[in-house]
């Protein structure tokens, strides 16, 4: 099985996706990670000399691979799922479980205000104020790609292990 993590930047993928992995041992994926590898330069870098086009294209491109892997999580880019067909893809894959962290605007907020200059989508925010809506029209508009997910799980009050303790019972 394959188990794809998807939700809003700052939701917890990459955090959760890890410590999901060691506690039902398998091996585990940062999307961002693999392509940064692939692509030889940072996300940010790659967002500024080549463009969001070049990006959203080598996610859709390198998905294809992700489909056959086994014994994996996967925290996935915030954007992967809301692209082309990328949804149907991964909710469509034999023997993977597509779960999203689901998040309030506030929390995602003060998580991700704190960490902005690492996300090219956000980094130009200056204020707390402009940031937050900025990602409550952006989680409207994603949400419709997240909402397809086989299981969903409201993380705003509970800790990277809760999360991952969730996802385990749901997949048992
Ligand atoms: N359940 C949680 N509770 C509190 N902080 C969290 C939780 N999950 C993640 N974080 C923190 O939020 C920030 C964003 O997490 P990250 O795993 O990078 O999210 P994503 O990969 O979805 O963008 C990090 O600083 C991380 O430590
Ligand atoms: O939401 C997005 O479009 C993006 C989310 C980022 O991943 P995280 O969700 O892990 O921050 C990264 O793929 C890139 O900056 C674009
Ligand atoms: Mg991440």
């Amino acid at each position: 099985m394959i188990v794809f993590l998807i939700g809003y930047m700052g939701c917890g993928k990459s955090t959760v996706g890890e410590i999901l992995a060691n506690k039902i041992q398998y091996r585990f994926m940062d999307f961002d990670n693999y392509l940064e590898d692939s692509i030889g330069m940072s996300i940010t870098e790659t967002f500024k000399q080549k463009g969001e086009i070049f990006f959203r294209k080598q996610e859709y491109l390198h998905l294809e691979k992700l489909l056959e892997l086994d014994h994996y999580v996967v925290a996935l880019g915030g954007g992967t799922p809301c692209y082309g067909d990328n949804i149907t893809r991964l909710t469509g894959a034999n023997n993977a479980k597509v779960i999203y962290l689901k998040a309030s605007v506030n929390t995602l907020t003060d998580r991700l205000y704190p960490e902005k200059s690492k996300r090219p989508l956000i980094s130009h925010l200056d204020s707390k104020e402009a940031l937050n809506d900025f990602i409550r029209k952006h989680l409207f508009e994603r949400n419709y790609y997240y909402n397809q997910a086989q299981a969903t799980i409201n993380i705003d009050n509970l800790t990277p292990q809760q999360v991952a303790d969730n996802i385990i019972e749901i997949l048992s």
